[in-house]
């Protein structure tokens, strides 16, 4: 007997996954096991990049959860809510579940897999991190004999596709969204990417699956691109670094669950990082751990046939797991993890900053900067006065590794130097 989905969205990733299921030539066997039963939306009126047989659209959402007929549930419709609720109820009927859905997995992962451990079903979301890259699975599976210590990620591809236009090609933030949008890569509110929102959730979940233990999205510490000028994209070029926005877990202590620093914030990445080079849609999560060292995974982190390609792959493993279905769950498909790791502040961050200073053009300014850096033990890499915007005279500075908490009180006491005319940026750097 076939195996019957139920799929919630049929926006830009349910059109790719209805697509990728209905041109079976040259794949898995097993997806001709697939018979997409319903499909639910919001708008009977529009028109689709499909074709479905007669009534397998409707608008009735709870129906799709609650038909016994159906045995797996494919939530593409993203945001909160009615998709928390829907994943729950559809867990509740005994129903296996996959998700792209990262916004909802990272606030409510928590209630969601103790009800789907309880239900004895499973929750699959290898196409809520890093799009069509299968990387969720591997962090379960593959790589889980690793002690790992740090996940560093491009996992946005809209800002991604917007930092990398912005340094090719000197383009405008704004246009450079509405392409994104165009594409089908931005969330339906792209304040999401642009303001770190969308990779905080992904670092969250990738962290959890890394450590093995869970992660309060309150505390991952979340700066976006807005801030991210043209000219520092020229500046940081010259010092031989490119700017991303990076997503960073690393374990601080090795005890159980472990204490991690976690982070998403645009950094200064030096041109010969392994990420650097990351550019466009593309995402790639770099994994460090012992004793494998680094594996990098690299791909097309969003758009609709890259996404389809994970849905489907984690909807293939739900068919092959009912086809062998034991009453035992598979450890490697499920999530057990219970604990919650604690967060360092981010005083404690041990960095490097970059940071350009507007200044009067005073004699005696680099020194006063110089003063103060040391007073709090931060030592200098670089200090260069690069130009004049006006009459204002503009000095970038990169720091050695320093405490953040240390770097801040140097620099507090700087905003207050008279010479000091505004600070328009500062960045980490790798
Ligand atoms: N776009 C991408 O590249 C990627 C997206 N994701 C994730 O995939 C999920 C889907 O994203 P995407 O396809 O881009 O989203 P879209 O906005 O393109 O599509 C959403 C779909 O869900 C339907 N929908 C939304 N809310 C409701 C509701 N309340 N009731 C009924 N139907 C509803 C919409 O119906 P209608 O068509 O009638 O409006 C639409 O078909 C999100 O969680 C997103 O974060 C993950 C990786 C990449
Ligand atoms: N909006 C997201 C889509 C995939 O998760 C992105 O830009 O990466
Ligand atoms: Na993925």
């Amino acid at each position: 007997m076939g195996v019957k989905l139920g799929i919630l969205g049929l926006g830009t990733v349910g059109t790719g996954t209805v697509q990728l299921l209905q041109d079976l030539d040259g794949r898995h066997r097993l997806l001709r096991e697939i018979e997409i039963h319903r499909v639910g939306v919001r708008s009977l009126e529009l028109s689709r990049g499909v074709e479905l047989a007669k009534n397998v659209l409707i608008t009735d959402l709870d129906a799709i959860v609650n038909d016994p007929a159906i045995d797996i549930v494919v939530e593409l419709i993203g945001g909160l809510e009615p998709a928390r609720s829907l994943i729950l109820k559809a867990i509740e009927n005994g129903k296996h579940v996959v998700t792209a859905n990262k916004a909802a997995i990272a606030r409510f992962g928590d209630e969601i897999f103790t009800a789907a451990n309880q239900a004895g079903v499973y929750v699959m979301l290898e196409a809520a991190v890093g799009g069509g890259i299968p990387v969720i699975q591997p962090l379960k599976q593959s790589l889980s004999v690793n002690r790992i210590h740090t996940v560093t990620g491009i996992v946005n591809g809209t800002t991604n596709y917007i930092l990398t236009r912005m340094q090719t090609e000197g383009s405008n933030f704004n246009d450079v969204l509405a392409d994104a949008q165009k594409l089908g890569y931005a969330e339906a509110d792209p304040t999401a990417d642009v303001d770190g929102l969308d990779a905080a959730d992904k670092i969250a979940i990738l962290a959890s699956l890394a450590f093995g233990c869970r992660i309060n999205l309150q505390d991952v510490y979340c700066e976006g691109i807005r801030q991210v000028s043209k000219t520092d994209i020229v500046y940081a070029d010259k010092l031989g670094f490119v700017i991303k926005l990076l997503a960073i877990a690393k374990r601080i202590t090795p005890s159980t669950p472990p204490s991690l620093s976690i982070r998403v914030h645009p950094t200064l990445l030096p041109k010969e990082h392994p990420l650097a080079s990351i550019n466009g849609v593309y995402n790639a999560i770099l994994v460090e751990g012992e004793p494998l060292k680094q594996v990098m995974f690299f791909g097309p982190g969003a758009g609709a046939g890259a996404t389809a390609s994970a849905v489907c792959s984690d909807i293939l493993n739900l068919v092959a797991a009912l086809k062998t279905s034991t009453a035992t769950p598979n450890p490697l498909l499920s999530c057990a993890h219970q604990d919650y790791c604690q967060i360092v502040p981010m005083a404690e961050l041990i960095t490097r900053f970059y940071v350009r200073f507007l200044t009067k053009d005073h004699p005696g300014v680099i020194g006063k900067l110089g003063t103060c850096f040391g007073k709090y033990g931060v030592s200098l890499e670089s200090i260069v006065q690069t130009g004049f915007e006006g009459e204002l005279a503009e000095i970038v500075v990169v720091t050695h590794d320093v405490p953040e908490g240390n770097f801040r009180q140097a620099l507090a006491e700087i905003q207050a130097l008279e010479a000091i005319e505004s600070i328009p940026s500062l960045l980490r750097v790798l």
